[in-house]
C-alpha cells in the first residue's frame, strides 16, 4: 500500500509540471488582450534571460551585451522577410521566416564564437567590459545601416505560417512563443544534468579545478557563450513575427542590463529564475510606470529610480535571486540526479604502470616569482605503489611545488617527467588526460551542487557524449555509468551516504574527502594530496590513511603534502623536506624524524 502510494507520489511529481506547462499553453490565449501582450513580452524576456541564467548564473561570465544577439535575431527574420530588393544570393531565401531562423543562428553563432574568442580570454571585469563594447557596436550597427532602416528600423514583416496555420495574432503567437520557453527550459536542464553541463558548471568552482579535472575550460565557456547567443537570437527571431516591425531601440545597452536585472531578481542559478525575472521585472516595470504619474501627479522616468532601489533592496535581502531564495526555503527533498533504473556499465580502467616503476621525476627544478625563489634546484621521485610526503614549514614552496607537478603553473628551469615523458608546456588538461589528478590545499568545489555531481566532475575524461545528445536525453547510459562511478569513489572515502546532499553544507573535513573523491573518479596513476588531513577528525584521518594504504597497495603513486606530522609519520614510505625552497632532507621517516638538520630547521621548529 505503502509503496503503492509511492508510485502514486513519484508518478504525479513526474506529471504535475508538465501538465501545468500544457495547460498554461492551452489557456494562456484566453487572457484579455493586455494580459496577452504582456504574457509574450514576458515570454520573450525569459528565452533570452535563460540565455544570461546559463552564461552568467551557471557558467560565472558576466554580459551586458544579450541584447545585440536578441537584435542580430531580430533583423535577420526582419530583413529576409520585409526588404523587398535582396541580394540575388539571398533571394531564395526571401519572404521566409524559417529560413531567417536559420539564417539568424548560423550568424549568431559565428558572431558569438568571433566575439567569444576574442573576449572570454579576457579575466575580471575585463570580460564585462568586452561584453559592452560589442553590444553597443552592434546595436549603433542597426541604427546606423540604412538597409536596415536606420533608426527607423523595418515594418510591414508578413505574418509567419507553422504548416496550415498563420500566427497573425498575439494569442497565436503565444503558443508558439511558450512552447519555445518550455522546450528551452527543458533541453537545457537536459544538458546540464549532463558530463557536458557539468563541464559548464565546474566554471563556476574555478579554472584551476576544472582545468585539473580535464575539462577544456575555453571549450566550455565558448560553448555557454554561443549557447546563450542562440537562445538570445531566437526569442529575437520570436520578437520580430510576433510585432511584425523591428527597430534598434529594444537591443540597446539599456535592454542588456534589463536581462542582467532578470537573471538576477529570478535567480541566477535556477533556470526557471528566468521565467521569475522575466515576469518580475515586466510587470513591475508595467505596474510603476502606470502608476507612478498618476500617485506623483507629473509624468517622468521616476519608474526607473523606484525600479533601481527596488533592485538594491532585493539584491540586498536576497542575493541569490527569488528563486534562489525559494529554492532555500523550501528545499527540495529528491536527489538532485535521478538514480538509474537497471544494469549500469563500468567505466574502462586505466592500466596502472608496474610496481616501482617512476611515475615521476623531478630533476633541477627552480620556480621563481620575480626575486622570490620559491623552488630552488629541486629534485625527486616518486614511485608507483609508493607514498611520499613533502613536508616542510609555511611558505616552503610545496604548493609552488604542486602546481607545477600537474602543470597548472610552469618552471622557471628544470625538468618535470610524467611516465618518462617531459611535461614541458603540458596544460592541466593534457597531464590530468595522462593519469595525474589532484586535490587542492583551498579546497574547491561547487557548494550548490549535490556532493554526487562534484565527484563526477573528476570522471570528465572518461566520458564522451557531447552537447546535442546530452540535451535530448540520449545520454543516460554513459551517464548513469559516469555517476555510479562517482558514488563507488564516495563510497570509499566514506561519503556514500550523503551523495545528494549540497557540498556546500559538507564541513571542511567532509570537503576534502569530497576532493578526494574527486581525483580518483578521473582514475589516476598518481595522486596529489595537497593537506589531505588538514581540518579532518581523528576518526577521519584514521579512514584516510586506510584508503591510502590500499591505493598504494592496488599500485597508485601518491604524492602528499601535510602538516600533521603523526599522520605523516604513521603512513607514508619516504619523506622530502623543503625548507625556503630547497631540499633539505630525503628519507624513511624515522631517518626524517632524527635528522638533526630537519629537526633545526623544521620540526625542531614546531616542537
Ligand atoms: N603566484 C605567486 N606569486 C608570487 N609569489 C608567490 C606565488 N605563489 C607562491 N608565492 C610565494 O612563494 C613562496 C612559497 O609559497 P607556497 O604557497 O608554495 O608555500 P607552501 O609551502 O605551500 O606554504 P603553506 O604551507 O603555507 O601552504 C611564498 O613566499 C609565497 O608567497
Amino acid at each position: 500500500m505503502a509503496s503503492a502510494l509511492a508510485l502514486h507520489g513519484g508518478a504525479w511529481r513526474r506529471w504535475a509540471l508538465p501538465l501545468l506547462a500544457l495547460l498554461f499553453v492551452l489557456l494562456g490565449p484566453l487572457l484579455p488582450s493586455f494580459q496577452l501582450t504582456l504574457a509574450n513580452n514576458i515570454g520573450l524576456a525569459a528565452l533570452t534571460t535563460l540565455g544570461l541564467v546559463l552564461l552568467t548564473g551557471v557558467a560565472g561570465m558576466t554580459s551586458f551585451g544579450q541584447a545585440a544577439f536578441v537584435g542580430l535575431g531580430a533583423y535577420t527574420c526582419a530583413y529576409l522577410s520585409a526588404v523587398p530588393s535582396l541580394p540575388a544570393w539571398l533571394q531564395p531565401l526571401a519572404g521566409s521566416h524559417w529560413s531567417a531562423l536559420l539564417l539568424g543562428l548560423v550568424l549568431t553563432l559565428a558572431i558569438a564564437a568571433v566575439l567569444g574568442a576574442l573576449t572570454l580570454r579576457l579575466s575580471g571585469h575585463f570580460l564585462p567590459l568586452g561584453t559592452i563594447c560589442w553590444g553597443l557596436a552592434l546595436f549603433y550597427l542597426f541604427g546606423t545601416l540604412e538597409v536596415l532602416g536606420a533608426h527607423t528600423g523595418l515594418s510591414g514583416l508578413p505574418a509567419l505560417s507553422v504548416g496550415p496555420w498563420l500566427l497573425d495574432k498575439p494569442e497565436k503567437m503565444f503558443v508558439l512563443i511558450w512552447v519555445t520557453v518550455l522546450g528551452a527550459l527543458l533541453l537545457v536542464h537536459n544538458l546540464l544534468d549532463s558530463r557536458s553541463g557539468r563541464a559548464i558548471r565546474a566554471l563556476n568552482g574555478g579554472q584551476a579545478m576544472a582545468d585539473s579535472m580535464g575539462v577544456p575550460v575555453f571549450r566550455a565557456k565558448l560553448t555557454a557563450f554561443m549557447l546563450s547567443a542562440a537562445l538570445a537570437c531566437v526569442s529575437g527571431w520570436l520578437y520580430a513575427c510576433n510585432q511584425r516591425f523591428v527597430s534598434p531601440a529594444p537591443f540597446s545597452l539599456g535592454a542588456g542590463i534589463d536581462y542582467l536585472f532578470m537573471a538576477l531578481i529570478g535567480g541566477s542559478g535556477q533556470l526557471w529564475g528566468a521565467v521569475l525575472g522575466a515576469g518580475v521585472v515586466t510587470l513591475a516595470r508595467d505596474l510603476l510606470q502606470d502608476s507612478l504619474p498618476k500617485l506623483l501627479g507629473s509624468s517622468g522616468s521616476y519608474d526607473a529610480i523606484v525600479f533601481g532601489v527596488l533592485i538594491v533592496l532585493l539584491m540586498q535581502r536576497a542575493p541569490w535571486g527569488l528563486a534562489g531564495w525559494m529554492v532555500r526555503r523550501w528545499p527540495r527533498r529528491r536527489p538532485a540526479v535521478a538514480p538509474a533504473s537497471g544494469p549500469v556499465d563500468a567505466l574502462p580502467r586505466r592500466t596502472l604502470p608496474a610496481r616501482g616503476q617512476t611515475v615521476l621525476q623531478v630533476r633541477g627544478l627552480t620556480r621563481r616569482f620575480g626575486g622570490l625563489v620559491a623552488n630552488r634546484d629541486l629534485n625527486l621521485d616518486l614511485k608507483a605503489g609508493e607514498i611520499l610526503a613533502v613536508i616542510g614549514p609555511n611558505g616552503a614552496g610545496k604548493s609552488t611545488l604542486f602546481n607545477q607537478l600537474s602543470c597548472v603553473d610552469q618552471p622557471s628551469s628544470g625538468e618535470i617527467e610524467f611516465c618518462g615523458q617531459n611535461v614541458r608546456g603540458w596544460g592541466a588538461r593534457r597531464i590530468a588526460a595522462a593519469g595525474l589528478s589532484r586535490t587542492f590545499q583551498h579546497v574547491k568545489l561547487l557548494p550548490s551542487m549535490s556532493v554526487l555531481e562534484n565527484v563526477a566532475i573528476g570522471a570528465h575524461l572518461r566520458g564522451r557524449q557531447g552537447l546535442l545528445p546530452s540535451a535530448l536525453r540520449l545520454d543516460r547510459r554513459e551517464e548513469h555509468a559516469l555517476l555510479a562511478e562517482a558514488q563507488r569513489q564516495l563510497d570509499r572515502v566514506g561519503l556514500g551516504a550523503l551523495a545528494h546532499a549540497e557540498a556546500g553544507n559538507l564541513a571542511l573535513g567532509q570537503q576534502r574527502l569530497l576532493e578526494i573523491a574527486r581525483a580518483l573518479c578521473a582514475d589516476p596513476a598518481v595522486l596529489l594530496l595537497d593537506e589531505p588531513a588538514a581540518g579532518l577528525r581523528h576518526q577521519e584521518k584514521q579512514a584516510l590513511a586506510e584508503l591510502l594504504q590500499r591505493l598504494r597497495a592496488e599500485g597508485m603513486a601518491v604524492l602528499l603534502v601535510e602538516h600533521d606530522m603523526d599522520f605523516v609519520m604513521n603512513l607514508v614510505d619516504r619523506i622530502v623536506v623543503v625548507v625556503f625552497g630547497e631540499k633539505i632532507a630525503e628519507g624513511l621517516p624515522q631517518d626524517i624524524q632524527q635528522n638533526d638538520q630537519v629537526l633545526d630547521a623544521y620540526l625542531g621548529a614546531s616542537a
